[in-house]
């Protein structure tokens, strides 16, 4: 099968105090995590939710595991199936984990958000898992999308950082609450998703 990384070896750049971007940390397992993800779509079919204000979301959404019940009691996603993790997911989450530092790190469930072409997400902060101490293990695969990442208040200041195939941001301790985002997705086709970025986040949310 094609290489898209060819001899591309993974490396590490710090983002803030307990936050790295761990480059091309996806290498040959691509095809592996793009299929878990057709596996639990086909399950759980992407949904556009709508936000508290009664907006549409860009983003399509999915996912597995706990967080599944979390989103459901909002109504938000079915919470009919809270099947666990693959262990194909979760041995990659919690080899992603180590390698940023976080050798505690077992996930109980992921979510899954497809970009089309201007889709975005605003700043937010991740803070519907119980145990804060955990951090969020967020792997891209296909088209690229520029990730904001700022401090602990929505004003603060963003680091802007191109997020590609492959390359994994953990964010936990000093940084587990600090804001963060995705700006509008710019058109293009993938060789293995198309015009889509994928963005699974792995939680430990209960
Ligand atoms: O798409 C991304 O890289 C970030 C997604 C995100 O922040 C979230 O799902 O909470
Ligand atoms: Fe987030």
């Amino acid at each position: 099968m094609f290489d898209f990384f060819q001899d591309e070896e993974p490396w590490q750049e710090p983002l803030a105090s307990g936050a790295v971007v761990l480059r091309r940390f996806v290498q040959g397992d691509d095809h592996d995590l793009y299929q878990e993800v057709n596996n639990i779509a086909a399950q759980n079919p992407f949904i556009h939710r709508i936000t508290p204000g009664g907006f549409r979301m860009s983003v399509a959404m999915t996912g597995r595991g706990a967080a599944q019940w979390l989103s459901g009691r909002d109504g938000y996603l079915s919470n009919s199936e809270s099947l666990p993790l693959s262990d194909t997911l979760l041995a990659f989450a919690k080899r992603a984990a180590i390698e940023a530092g976080y050798p505690d790190f077992i996930p109980d469930s992921c979510l899954i958000n497809r970009y089309a072409v201007d889709s975005k997400m605003t700043l937010h902060q991740d803070k519907n898992e119980r145990d804060l101490r955990q951090p969020i293990v967020s792997v891209s695969l296909g088209l690229p999308a520029v990730f904001l990442f700022g401090g602990l208040l929505r004003s603060d200041k963003t680091s802007k950082v191109l997020l590609e195939h492959g390359d994994v941001v953990v964010w936990g301790g000093e940084s587990r609450l600090c804001f963060h985002g995705i700006s509008p997705l710019k058109p293009g086709i993938h060789p293995l998703t198309g015009p889509y970025r994928f963005n699974i986040t792995f939680r430990k949310a209960l």
